[in-house]
Formats: structure tokens, C-alpha cells, sequence
């Protein structure tokens, strides 16, 4: 178990949501679902990936913490300057090991992670299905990465074996957040 989150994060700060886990777990399709909801402004972690780390990748090459640091920090950037002006945020990033999730945190105060955690032979099948540059022969090495939430960290785990309505519904109520009607 994981801390609770206030939707203010308790200090009227705005809240940013991070969507993380391991490639495949459905990160995006489940932050792309609660974006719907509730409009905020929102940030792909892939797109900020420096082109040599894409090209890493997609080679079938893991990236290492050293390729990591710049694009996390990027990351943080474009949270810090939304939170100055007072806009939350959703974003998606494996963010795999807590020090990744050290460097998001300082885009804001109160951040929340949802990591999508569940069947890595259901994440394989889904990666293998779809047209990405992230080969499935990468996931080992992710699981073998990832550092799950860990007690001190505010944040929730959800199973991406859930339909993605239920998943988002499941986000907005332990934020006590109402999304757009349908
Ligand atoms: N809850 C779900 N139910 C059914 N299919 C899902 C669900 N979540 C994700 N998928 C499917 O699984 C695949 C992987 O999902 P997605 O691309 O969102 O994962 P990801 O964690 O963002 O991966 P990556 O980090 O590698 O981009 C996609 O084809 C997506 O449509
Ligand atoms: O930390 C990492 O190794 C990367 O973020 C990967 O997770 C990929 O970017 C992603 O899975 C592909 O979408």
C-alpha cells in the first residue's frame, strides 16, 4: 500500500498525474482515458525521448539510467512550468526505479503516481500486437528495472487487465476527482 493523495495534494498545489510502468503495461491507453475526463494538459513520455534514445530502442538495446536522466528531467521541466502557473497535469513514464520518480516529483508538489502493474505474459501478447518502435524482447529487461511504488510514495497500482472505462473510473475515485460527463 501507498500513501493517499488529497486531489490538492493537501496544500492547494495542482495535481500531477504520472502513468507509469513497464512497456506494454498500458499506460498510455489508461492516462489517454483519464485525460478525456478531465481535460488537463497532457505529455507523452515517449515524445521526449532524444532521438538516439528511440534509436536505442528500437535497436532491442535497453536504455541505461545515463540515457535516462536528461528525459526525466525534461519530463519534470514541463510539469514545473504548468505547476507555476497552476495547471495539473497528466503525463506518461515508465518511470521504472523511485530515483526516476525522485526527478518527476520535483515537477510538482503534489504528484500521483498510477503505475499499471500486472501479467507480464498479458503485456508480451499486447506488445507483439501492436505497431511500435518498443520491440517485446525489451520487456525483461524493464520488469528486471522496474522498482515497484514503493510505501512512502503517493500513488495507487491499478491492473491493466481491467477494461480501460473501469480503469479510469477507478483513477478518478481514489483522487475524489469527477471527470466530463459522456
Ligand atoms: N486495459 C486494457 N485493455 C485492453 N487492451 C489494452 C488495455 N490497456 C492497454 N491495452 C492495449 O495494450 C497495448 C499496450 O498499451 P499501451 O501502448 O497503452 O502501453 P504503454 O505502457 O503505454 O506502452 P509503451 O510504454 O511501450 O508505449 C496497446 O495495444 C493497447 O491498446
Ligand atoms: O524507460 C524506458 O526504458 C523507456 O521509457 C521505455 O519504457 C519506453 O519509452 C517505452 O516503454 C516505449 O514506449
Amino acid at each position: 500500500m501507498t500513501e493517499d493523495a488529497s486531489a490538492d495534494g493537501g496544500a492547494d498545489r495542482p495535481l500531477h498525474l504520472v502513468f507509469m510502468g513497464v512497456s506494454g503495461s498500458g499506460k498510455s491507453t489508461v492516462a489517454q482515458a483519464v485525460r478525456e475526463r478531465l481535460g488537463w494538459e497532457f505529455a507523452e513520455g515517449d515524445d521526449f525521448h532524444p532521438p538516439a534514445n528511440v534509436a536505442k530502442m528500437r535497436d532491442g538495446r535497453p536504455l541505461t539510467d545515463s540515457d535516462r536522466w536528461g528525459w526525466l528531467e525534461s519530463l519534470a521541466d514541463w510539469t514545473a512550468e504548468r505547476d507555476g502557473r497552476g495547471e495539473p497535469t497528466i503525463i506518461t513514464c515508465s518511470a521504472l526505479r523511485k530515483a526516476y520518480r525522485d526527478v518527476l516529483r520535483r515537477g510538482g508538489e503534489a504528484t500521483f503516481f498510477v503505475h499499471c502493474t500486472g501479467d507480464k505474459h498479458m503485456f508480451l501478447e499486447r506488445m507483439s500486437s501492436r505497431d511500435h518502435f518498443m520491440p517485446p524482447s525489451l520487456l525483461e529487461s524493464q520488469l528486471d528495472t522496474l522498482e515497484p511504488l514503493q510505501r512512502d510514495e503517493q500513488g495507487m497500482d491499478v491492473d491493466p487487465a481491467l477494461p480501460v472505462d473501469r480503469l479510469a473510473a477507478l483513477v478518478l475515485a481514489r483522487l475524489d476527482l469527477s471527470g466530463r460527463p459522456d
